[in-house]
């Protein structure tokens, strides 16, 4: 019986629509996860995230070892009591992370030595460290410690990279053990060279996951070589088991990516932008700070039902951004994790009813009308 038990309902093509059950809640699929780095998702109460849809949420090994610490979080209780978040809760490894923000940074075959970005202070992370940190953080579903290449990287440098990744994926699979209730998920890399990512599909599936997502994309390669890769990618893995497409993406990457048979996505975009005032909506973006909404009476998006766009104008969203107010990245944070989540939703009943296509040509002929 494997530790997470994923149903798959329904298909459409290469997506899958279904539920993946935890000891915490079952989590609908196609999912996106909202990003809570720090313990929190940015400007949102927990209960706000919750009552936008969000089944599940991503925490960060790299931030939470480096503040408050991990030993800290499990001597309070875990990650969930300590940010008031009963559902499930996914964290990533902390590799990628130490890449793209730490300093003095040094790799080797046994792990990363890097400066904090936060005081300097020294740190030494391996795939064994990293079990600890997520066990001790008490994630529902820990990822396998590897290394992204930063682009742009030559064929040579990302088969030298994948394949540390993938000792590192066997030394996170050693370390994790066998508890039951957690997931440990694999993560492929690749690039987006075919052979490399069939080499590390197949590494991957002989250690064995209870999961295993798409890493190495969403890095600068732009959409269409993305799309390119998951052309192929998610075919390349057990076909019973929850795809997870890393750091993705705008709502345009979602759709294309779950027609591409991928399960989960998460993503900092719908909370960042909502907080330097870009609205997602379904025609489209609206930059709420620019100046022809200042006497717009009208809601943000006349078929939202999030408390933004029932309860407050442009015009004084508009304000509250130009003033600085705090409110303003509350609400339109709250605006853009909602219709992330009315996407999915209509995603997972399109795929449910075999009429995605149908709702994918909706979805990019609503954002050619423009005038929103
Ligand atoms: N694009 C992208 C994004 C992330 C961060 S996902 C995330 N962590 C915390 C929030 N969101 C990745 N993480 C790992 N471990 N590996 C990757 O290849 C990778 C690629
Ligand atoms: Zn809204």
């Amino acid at each position: 019986m494997p530790s997470f038990p994923f149903q798959i309902a329904a298909r459409d093509g290469a997506a899958r629509t279904g539920t993946l059950t935890t000891r915490r809640g079952d989590i609908r699929t196609p999912a996106f996860m909202p990003v809570g780095t720090a313990a929190t998702v940015k400007a949102m109460m927990p209960e706000s995230v919750a009552e936008t849809g969000a089944d599940i949420l991503l925490g960060n090994t790299y931030h939470l070892m480096l503040r408050p610490g991990a030993e800290r979080i499990d001597r309070l209780g875990g990650l969930h009591r300590f940010m008031n978040w009963d559902r499930p809760i996914l964290t990533d490894s902390g590799g990628f992370q130490v890449m793209s923000l730490a300093s003095l940074r040094k790799l080797t075959e046994d792990g990363v030595t890097f400066a904090s970005h936060i005081d300097g202070s020294r740190h030494h992370l391996t795939p064994e460290r990293s079990m600890e940190i997520q066990r001790l953080l008490g994630s529902d579903i820990v990822m396998a410690f590897d290394e992204c290449p930063a682009l742009p990287a030559t064929d040579d440098q990302v088969a030298a990279s994948m394949r540390l990744s993938m000792r590192w994926a066997q030394r996170s699979r050693d370390a994790f053990g066998d508890r039951s209730g957690h997931a440990l998920f694999g993560i492929m890399q690749g690039g987006i060279n075919r052979e490399l990512r069939e080499e590390s599909a197949e590494a991957l599936r002989s250690i064995g996951f209870d999961g295993y997502a798409i890493g190495g994309l969403a890095v600068g390669e732009g959409q269409a070589a993305m799309f390119d890769v998951l052309d192929y990618a998610p075919g390349l893995l057990p076909d019973d088991q929850p795809r997870y497409l890393m750091g993705v993406g705008k709502p345009d990457d979602i759709v294309g990516a779950v027609q591409r048979g991928v399960d989960m996505m998460d993503c900092v975009l719908p909370s960042r932008s909502g907080r330097t005032g870009q609205a997602w909506t379904a025609r489209g973006q609206v930059n709420i700070k620019n100046a022809r909404h200042a006497d717009d009476p009208r809601p943000l998006d006349e078929s939202c039902t999030c408390p933004a766009c029932s309860r407050y104008s442009r015009a004084y969203l508009h304000h509250v951004f130009r003033a600085g107010e705090m409110i303003s990245g509350m609400l339109l944070t709250w605006h853009n994790l909602h219709y992330y989540q009315q996407l999915m939703a209509g995603l997972r009943g399109a795929i449910a009813g075999a009429r995605l296509d149908d709702f994918v040509a909706v979805f990019h002929a609503e954002r050619e009308k423009g005038d929103i």
